[in-house]
């Protein structure tokens, strides 16, 4: 699946002439060393690319259960030199030269590890969804207390500039107050091996904790930061497709909820209609649909309606008002001035990453970083356990 993420970027560095640019990248003395848990296929997007244009993050090490993958991914992403494999995640954790670790393995082990690098005196960057449940976010929350370490979801998408600018545009009171918000996401039919990690229970498998963007990005434009891990969020309804080879997976949502800000906020509820799919059905049961469908964002204010098309992979895409366009790129109001026009969402989670961690160790407070913290990955967690309790299917990971 991450193939089409890859081709996007590569596309996008092509274009932009990104790849000229990283052979130039003069790294700090002292850059953040990142150890990474897998040979994922996703780790050249989220974090092998991101890393080759900071000059503050390197990757030191990767770790995964046959060693000769983690060193097939080193030799094929060119980070021979400084980069050792090996052939279990333990020597990565215990790795004294890793000062942080990123996390990209199924959802269902995300907590372990993440709770295991910690107590390792690592910092850690989780892939989404943070962990399989509630309960195992408080966790995680738990043991980053106690070890002072950062713990940061790699929920990409709200570290771009193009999402706060919708996020403005919502809460600056100009169109009125949001009323009902509506997010899609799906991927073309048959993306997906039927053994994916996805679609393995064990794993953490579903369309809820997968396409979480679609829970997380909901109540972001619903709520007024930073209340949302107060809200009051009630699940109307919860509608799965189950996966035909097995009956716990969800291989589609659609579920709605109402979202009641704080009282102290003054804001009316919103009501939220999302809807997941990692396997588009076949039109007329009989053509598979191939066609990419960018994720979606429809925001409906007072005055207004806010339609963010590709919410979660761009780079800027688009932001309507009720008839204008804008298109935002870098900058805005979260960063101010930082970013460049062929930063992915997964650079400028890098450029928020490696800045909250070298602040921590310095003992800074860093100001106006974006951020998704830790009561909010378990406010969305709880939703999804709450969805999948509606749904009449078992919360991931008991
Ligand atoms: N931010 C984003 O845009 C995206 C995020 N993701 C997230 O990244 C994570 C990984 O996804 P993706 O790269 O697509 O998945 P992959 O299946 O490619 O990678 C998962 C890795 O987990 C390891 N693993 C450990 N135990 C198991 C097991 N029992 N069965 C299978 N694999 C195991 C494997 O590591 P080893 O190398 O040791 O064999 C494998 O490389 C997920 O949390 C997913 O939600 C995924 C795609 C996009
Ligand atoms: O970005 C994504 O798109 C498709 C999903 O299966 C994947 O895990 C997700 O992060």
């Amino acid at each position: 699946m991450s193939w089409i993420g890859q081709a996007m970027l590569n596309l996008n560095n092509w274009y932009h002439g990104v790849n000229k640019l990283k052979a130039s990248v003069k790294k700090d003395s002292n850059p953040v060393r990142i150890g990474v848990v897998s040979a994922a296929a996703i780790n050249f997007v989220a974090l092998f690319d991101p890393v080759g244009t900071h000059p503050g993050a390197t990757v030191v090490a990767i770790g995964a259960r046959d060693k000769s993958k983690a060193q097939a991914q080193i030799d094929h992403y060119g980070l021979g030199g400084t980069c050792k494999a090996y052939g279990s995640y333990d020597e990565v954790v215990n790795d004294k030269d890793v000062d942080a670790v990123y996390i990209p393995l199924p959802n269902g082990l995300h907590a372990e590890w993440a709770i295991k690098a910690m107590r390792k005196g690592k910092h850690v960057l989780i892939e989404k969804s943070i962990t399989s449940n509630a309960a195992e976010c408080r966790e995680v929350e738990k043991v980053a207390k106690e070890t002072g370490k950062l713990a940061l979801e790699a929920f990409h998408y709200r570290f771009h500039p193009a999402v706060h600018r919708v996020k403005e545009l919502i809460e600056s009171g100009q169109y009125g107050n949001p009323k009902e918000v509506f997010v899609r996401m799906s991927v073309p039919s048959d993306a997906m091996a039927k053994n994916d990690i996805r679609f393995q229970y064990p794993l953490g498998g579903g369309a809820c904790l997968d396409l979480s963007y679609i829970f997380s990005s909901a109540c972001y434009f619903a709520c007024p930061t930073p209340s949302l891990p107060t809200a009051e969020i009630t699940i109307q309804t919860a509608t799965p497709r189950i996966h035909p080879v097995d009956a716990q997976i969800d291989e589609a949502i659609d579920a709605t909820f109402t979202l009641e800000p704080p009282p102290a906020t003054g804001k009316p509820a919103v009501k939220c209609h999302v809807s997941g799919d990692l396997n588009r059905p076949y039109v007329w049961g009989l053509i598979p649909c191939w066609i990419p469908k960018m994720p979606f964002a429809r925001i409906e204010l007072e005055r207004a309606r806010i339609e963010f098309n590709n919410f979660k992979d761009e780079r800027g895409r688009l932001v309507a008002g009720s008839k204008r366009t804008e298109k935002v790129w870098t900058d805005g109001p979260v960063w101010g001035k930082r970013g460049e026009v062929w930063w992915s969402t997964y650079r400028y989670m890098v450029e928020a990453f490696v800045e909250g961690v070298k602040a921590r160790e310095e003992g800074r407070d860093v100001e106006r970083l974006p951020w998704v913290g830790l009561a909010e990955s378990g406010k969305m967690m709880e939703v999804i356990d709450a969805v999948y309790e509606r749904a009449g299917l078992a919360v991931r990971g008991l």
